[in-house]
């Protein structure tokens, strides 16, 4: 077992919500006191293309950004392509924080040019926007082996943003943001699909993203969602109460259109992609087009902590350090709130370090170590693997990274300590995190280990119990508040029991240790600040859709509100909705506790 550092209360708080590691460029005070953005008018003289400057255009794409059918795309970082507006939009929703925090007038979200806009429409934008927008490629690979076979010409030619498309660039406040739209048509990496994303998909990841903001977890933010009044598709899912694994029926669902924020989408996968075409030398430019796209993301991403002037190879162990560093923490945070992002491949994980890619995802509910909502997912990206899955992405990063290192052997062994390095990193910051969520300095490997068979065994819920847990209770009473009971013989019940009061007279005795340093009530705030009182649960997410696709968007709305608020005590209304265990009917129902597709 391994000590940690001493957690206290701030940095406690700090290093396990590490949002910050976004706010590079962060906002000066005038910058803050920036006049509301009340018009796409004043968005447009924000905008600065970065992206478009900075990196190469593909030579083979159609000058109009007309480009909507698969083809391979060989070499250049982006493909300029036009979206295609989704049919009679409707305002659904919007982020009022985000809004609030870019300066975007609250109103703004329901004006006919920014509906236009970010339902996809971009013919009519003001100058200097421009008319088209842009995907990119990326490779793929699964649990750190790539994949070709997903490409339709079996190259990785045509693997990238077949539904995402970006539209602009801008600087607000200081900080640089990219806004792109999910399910804006079809781009050349469309792989023969529709481009389109459902309504459902939509209010998940529009919900989900603000949600893990709110928990204090690095994510790509919500910005908007518009729905389509007459545009549908079709796609596989479940009958109400299904309890098969694969969906079985086809449904008609109305096409939406969300957009999501974030300082760049670089992808791991993006990263392997030019890494591939460089190692292979598969054309004159791949070793450039790599270089480029590794100093756009430290530019995008890590400019607040790599000084621009060093030499390129000490930028990029820089770059693998904090990168290293952030998805470490990531990961840590997952784990600390109960999320797995079910398909966490090296195309669903930002260069950036933070969440992106809200599709098969799950917030834990009754505990288990390998829960995966996805039904393609495995144990691979299980809920406790994801440390796992994060190295082995990792490990495509620092490969990628490679070839730009081939003539400084130093820098090459370098890349390989950092890669190493890994798994003890996220070993301290995991130990770290459980310390914070038990309210301990330290971590004890055997107060844990019990706790996890414990946890299983009964099952728990995984939110109300760390919460309960906060209130520092004196007996086991309030924590049964957050047992599953399973069928079980009296005996292996008492036996339980008797575990589970020796667990919390060793925790408690743990605690009294604290408290000639902290009152119990700091160390009870201390936990609340780690431990959320409310995580989306997925049986109280589907009304919401299914609502929404009637046209009502109280619920909807309802959710963000109390999500959004993730710590903060509410009334016995909300406790009594949103405060409660998932009720029996919804477990191993299909499209509740598992999915086989998400899109
Ligand atoms: N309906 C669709 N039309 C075109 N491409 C699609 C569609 N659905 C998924 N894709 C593409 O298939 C790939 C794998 O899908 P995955 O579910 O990981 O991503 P996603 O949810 O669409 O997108 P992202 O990773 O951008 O959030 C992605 O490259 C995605 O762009
Ligand atoms: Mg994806």
């Amino acid at each position: 077992m391994k000590a940690n550092n001493k957690i206290g209360s701030t940095t406690a708080d700090n290093e396990l919500k590490p949002d910050d590691s976004q706010s590079h460029n962060g906002p000066n005070t005038a910058e803050k006191n920036a006049p509301t953005i009340a018009t796409l008018d004043d968005l447009a003289k924000l905008t600065n293309y970065s992206l478009l400057e900075a990196l190469n255009c593909d030579p083979d794409a159609t000058v109009d950004g007309v480009d909507h059918n698969p083809r391979q795309v060989f070499s250049g970082h982006y493909v300029p392509v036009k979206p295609t507006p989704i049919e009679n939009p409707e305002y659904v929703a919007h982020s009022k924080d985000f809004f609030q925090e870019l300066g975007l007038a609250d109103d703004l979200a329901q004006s006919e040019a920014f509906l236009r806009l970010f339902s996809g429409d971009i013919s009519q934008v003001p100058e200097p926007m421009r008319d088209h927008g842009w995907a990119c490629g990326y490779a793929l690979s699964i649990y750190g082996t790539e994949y070709t076979q997903q490409c339709p010409f079996k190259t990785g030619n045509g693997y990238g943003d077949g539904r995402a498309i970006s539209i602009l660039e801008a600087v607000i406040k200081g900080r640089r943001w990219e806004m792109q739209l999910k399910g804006g048509g079809r781009t050349p990496y469309c792989r023969g699909a529709d481009g389109r994303a459902v309504l459902r998909s939509s209010v998940r990841e529009f919900l989900a993203q603000e949600h893990m903001h709110a928990l204090g977890v690095p994510t790509s933010r919500s910005l908007s969602l518009y729905v389509s009044k007459s545009e549908k598709v079709k796609r596989p899912w479940y009958s109400e109460g299904s309890h098969s694994l694969d969906p079985d029926r086809w449904v008609m669902e109305p096409v939406a259109i969300s957009t999501r924020v974030a300082p760049s989408f670089i992808r791991v996968g993006q990263l392997e992609l030019f890494g591939r075409r460089a190692r292979k030398q598969e054309h004159p430019q791949a070793m450039i087009e790599l270089k480029q796209l590794v100093l756009h993301l430290i530019d995008r991403e890590y400019s607040q902590v790599i000084d621009p002037s060093l030499s390129l190879e000490a930028k990029i162990l820089l770059l693998a350090r904090a990168f290293r560093d952030r998805l470490t923490s990531l990961v840590a945070n997952w784990i600390r709130v109960g999320y797995c992002q079910g398909n966490f491949n090296s195309d669903n994980c930002a260069a950036g370090g933070f969440t992106l890619d809200y599709g098969p995802y799950g917030f834990c509910q009754a505990f288990h170590p390998y829960f995966q909502p996805w039904t393609g997912g495995g144990r691979h990206f299980s809920f406790f693997n994801q440390p796992m899955a994060a190295e082995r992405n990792f490990q495509m990063f620092c490969s990628a990274l490679r070839p730009l290192l081939e003539t400084h052997s130093e820098a090459v062994v370098q890349l390989d300590e950092i890669q190493e390095g890994f798994t003890e990193v996220m070993q301290t910051k995991l130990e770290k995190m459980w310390a914070a969520k038990l309210g301990l300095n330290t971590f004890n490997a055997e107060l844990f280990n019990e706790l996890i068979m414990l946890m299983l065994q009964t099952p728990v819920d995984y939110t109300i119990f760390f919460r309960e847990l906060s209130n520092l209770p004196n007996d086991m009473m309030p924590l049964t508040k957050s047992f599953y009971t399973e069928a079980m013989s009296k005996s292996e019940s008492q036996q339980l029991d008797a575990r589970w009061a020796d667990w919390l007279t060793q925790w408690t005795s743990l605690i009294a240790e604290r408290t000639p340093q902290l009152s119990r009530d700091e160390i009870s705030s201390q936990m609340k600040c780690v431990n959320p009182k409310y995580t989306l649960r997925e049986w109280q997410v589907a009304p919401a859709y299914q609502q929404a696709s009637d046209g009502d968007y109280a619920l909807l709305r309802e959710i963000q509100d109390v999500m959004t608020q993730p710590y903060t005590e509410k009334s016995k209304d909300v406790d009594d909705k949103y405060y409660r265990l998932q009720p029996a009917a919804f477990f191993e129902v299909g499209g509740l506790s598992h999915y086989s597709c998400s899109s």
